[in-house]
């Protein structure tokens, strides 16, 4: 449809042409409601587009278009080699698009275009080229019995899977989604977050010069109406969800509607913990990654920096110093910038209202504290990172994940205090544990209450690698083989080989 696209020129001149339809059945259509989403560029506030929004019946209609593709001699009965070949070729595809793809990621989302391009991009592309050469290696087990039975197990795809995704890394997180699915053989209707619904559009457009109709279905949507309908639809098998905690809890409820397998990644609040014989630069710099990359939004930033006594102030010191003099904040289409704004008005007023807490309840603001007014023409949604100190346990800012450049950092007298207050919390996301101590050092990561711990380093992800939470931070796994699980099941075939009755 000919007004389904818009003609944009982006801050750093690039031309592109972006659909702005639902993608559903290799095709963009219209909403049946006349809804539409707003984007909003961050930097300076202005509008980017409008797209459309789907209503629930225009979730019906791309479920049953994954679900006629899942039926599809095409797509069931394609050798797994060649399901591979496609994603594969779905990869390079994107590699070829990785400057638009990132432009855009950029304007809608604000992150460093050096980081859109290189590390969300590479994710991208490393991602689904990994699962690309899973597809032909995921297989069942032959199972000794006794002599009159012969027994095996096939994995098999769930279904029709919907993918409900957050605004903080929309392509990755896509990408996260997408390549487990598809290498088990799912058909997918994934829902992008109404924050970011351009980038994958763009990615979106690719999808009909690889993949047979109905296999991947992208429907832009709020939250309450088409990402509820997906976990409330009867015909879909699986839901996967990345986000709040809260909205976890709420896909989980409607979701039991039809008992969908579910995968769910939360939210965190996940302690870095630097023990007095740790490398106290080495820790500093990791901690300012672990917390201030991607603008603070990352669930398993680690945003409760815990130090031990001794060190304290040393830490707190060099720790100011790192995080003042990197994390520049400025025009994400610069070269130099480190921080970018806040994805939207909310999410900058709630990290604005955490410092109002912070400062409220006493701890002590060491740095940032304020929004950066210095980028353009004093627009966007700008933060300068801020760091607390002499954080107590019960404070709103050591316990309630923030989502922003905002760290607090407490303190510990021992070994046994470190591990009680990592996980005094209701999350259990990511971790990390500065040590020179090699016993020590595993020893913490065996008893902290988290998915993932990080020795020495913070937020070192790694799509070999699985990744998911404990407690309220999710249940399942992504990434690495273990990602494979969330997406297939296993059936048990007995075979009567003369057992006569
Ligand atoms: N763990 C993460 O990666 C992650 C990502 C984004 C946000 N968050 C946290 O969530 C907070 C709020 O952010 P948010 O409001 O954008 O997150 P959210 O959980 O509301 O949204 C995430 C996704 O869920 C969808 N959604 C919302 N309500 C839904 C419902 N009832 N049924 C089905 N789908 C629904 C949204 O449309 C979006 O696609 C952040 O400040 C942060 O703390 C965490």
């Amino acid at each position: 449809m000919a007004d389904l696209k818009v003609d944009l020129t982006a801050p750093n001149g690039k031309k592109i042409t972006l659909p702005t339809g639902l993608f559903i059945n290799n095709e963009f259509v219209k909403s049946s409601s006349g809804d539409k989403i707003t984007s909003i560029n961050p930097t300076d506030e202005s509008e980017i587009c409008s797209v459309e929004a789907a209503s629930a019946d225009d979730i019906d209609k791309a479920v049953k278009a994954a679900r006629a593709a899942f039926n599809d001699p095409s797509w069931r009965d394609l050798p797994a080699t060649d399901r591979g070949a496609l994603m594969y070729k779905f990869a390079d595809l994107l590699e070829a698009h990785r400057e638009t793809l990132a432009t855009l990621e950029t304007w809608d989302n604000g992150k460093p275009y050096s980081v859109a391009f290189n590390d969300d991009m590479g994710e991208v592309i490393g991602t689904l080229k990994y699962y690309a050469g899973w597809a032909d290696k995921i297989h069942g087990e032959t199972i000794p019995s006794t002599a009159q039975k012969f027994a095996y197990t096939l994995k098999q795809p769930i279904g029709v899977c919907a993918q409900i995704i957050p605004w903080n890394y929309p392509l990755a997180m896509a990408a996260w989604k997408l390549g487990p699915a598809l290498a088990c053989g799912n058909t997918i209707v994934l829902k992008p977050a109404e924050q970011t619904p351009v980038s994958i559009l763009y990615l979106a457009s690719l999808i009909p010069e690889v993949f047979p109709p109905g296999v991947i279905n992208i429907v832009n949507g709020h939250g309450r109406v088409a990402g509820h309908a997906l976990a409330a639809h009867m015909d879909v098998d699986k839901i996967a969800f990345t986000g709040s905690t809260f909205t976890g809890k709420q896909i989980m409820k409607t979701a039991s509607i039809n008992m969908k397998n579910i995968t769910l990644e939360t939210g965190g609040k996940s302690p870095l913990l630097v023990f007095d014989d740790a490398d106290l630069e080495q820790a500093a710099k990791w901690a300012h990654i672990g917390i201030m990359s991607n603008q603070g939004q990352i669930c398993t930033a680690t945003s409760r920096v815990i130090v031990q006594e001794g060190i304290y102030d040393k830490f707190v010191e060099i720790f100011k110093k790192v995080v003042q003099e990197t994390s520049k904040v400025g025009d994400p289409f610069h070269d130099d910038t480190f921080q970018g704004p806040q994805v939207t008005k909310a999410q900058y007023e709630r990290v604005l209202s955490y410092i109002e807490s912070g400062k409220s309840e006493g701890a002590t603001l060491v740095s940032g504290g304020v929004p950066h007014k210095n980028v353009g023409d004093g627009k966007g949604f700008f933060v300068e990172p801020t760091i607390f100190t002499q954080v107590k346990e019960d404070m709103k800012i050591y316990r309630e994940e923030i989502f922003g450049p905002f760290v607090v950092v407490a303190s510990f007298k021992d070994e046994a205090e470190a591990i009680h207050m990592a996980n005094d919390t209701t999350y259990g996301l990511g971790s990390a544990v500065f040590t020179s101590n090699i016993e020590r050092a595993h020893r913490v990561a065996a008893r902290i209450e988290a998915g993932m711990v990080w020795i020495n380093s913070s937020n070192d992800s790694d799509f070999r690698i699985p990744f998911g939470g404990v407690k309220q931070s999710g249940i399942g796994r992504e990434l690495g083989e273990a990602g494979l699980a969330a997406y297939s099941q296993t059936k048990a075939v007995h075979v009567n080989l003369g057992l006569r009755l």
